[in-house]
């Protein structure tokens, strides 16, 4: 059988806020997997993220990137190897997106011209339009596009398809499957759309109230012929007092 190798592992993270505590929490994300991180509003799912991503600092806890403990090396270059993709898509608005794919690029050595040319034109990206006049849905398209052509070996999405319609979701959610399928890309994608879970996601963590209630397969919960929404509540139920 082959092994699974995990491209992070998260170990114990700690953050503390006056009214919210990311208490304890521990998982893995698998090579060339797509992990969603599930809770409603409010858990700690962007929390969870941006501690990933080093944009906030964790009180305590071990976050190992390829085997690497990101939060005891002081070298930074792994970002690099990492896309995000997060809810703000509301930058440089006054700026023409072929300038801030330039600006962009100049971070990223690994820049790939031709993946930039055939996913934006996949995604309908008009770089000559500036940022303000483009739809949430575009603007979104436009910085997983960004995000993407650097080629990142995980890629982290913090509610990348709330307020999109159906059908730009089923776009980006396509983009996602072929990047994993082409480059063994790993991707964790936060969402409280249960629906794209249900479509993409090979493993799921359930976050509630700051803790990870469960790590498990997608197709274990979707083989029992229940819902992912109704599973989250069942398990919220079981575990009730010890939450
Ligand atoms: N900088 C901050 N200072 C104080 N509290 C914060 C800060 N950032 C987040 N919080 C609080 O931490 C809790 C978790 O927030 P977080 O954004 O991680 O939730 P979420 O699961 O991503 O929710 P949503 O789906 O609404 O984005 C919330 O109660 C929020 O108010």
């Amino acid at each position: 059988m082959k092994e699974k190798k995990n491209i992070m592992k998260v170990i114990g993270l700690r953050k503390r806020y006056p009214e919210f505590f990311l208490n304890n929490i521990s998982f893995h994300l698998e090579s060339g997997k797509i992990t969603g991180l599930i809770g409603a509003n409010g858990m700690g799912k962007s929390t969870t993220i941006k501690l990933l991503l080093q944009i906030i600092k964790a009180d305590d806890g071990e976050i190992y990137f390829q085997n690497r403990n990101i939060l005891e090396n002081k070298d930074i270059s792994y970002k690099r190897k990492i896309g995000y993709v997060g809810e703000n898509t509301d930058f440089f608005s006054q700026c023409r997106l072929n300038d801030i794919k330039k600006f962009y690029q100049s971070f990223y050595p690994d820049w790939i011209e031709d993946d930039y040319k055939v996913i934006s034109n996949k995604l309908g990206i008009k770089s000559n339009y500036k940022m303000k006049d483009l739809s949430k849905g575009m603007r979104m398209k436009f910085n997983l596009c960004l995000a993407l052509s650097h080629r990142p070996k995980l890629l982290l999405m913090d509610e990348p398809t709330s307020g999109l319609d159906p059908l730009v979701r089923n776009e980006v959610l396509y983009i996602l499957k072929e990047q994993v399928r082409k480059y063994g890309t790993s991707i964790l994608f936060s969402s409280h759309i249960i629906e794209d879970m249900e479509k993409i996601a090979d493993y799921l963590i359930f976050i509630h109230q700051g803790k990870i209630i469960e790590q498990c397969e997608a197709k274990k919960i979707l083989n029992q012929g229940i819902s992912i929404d109704m599973y989250l509540e069942n398990l919220i139920k079981q575990k009730g007092d010890k939450l």
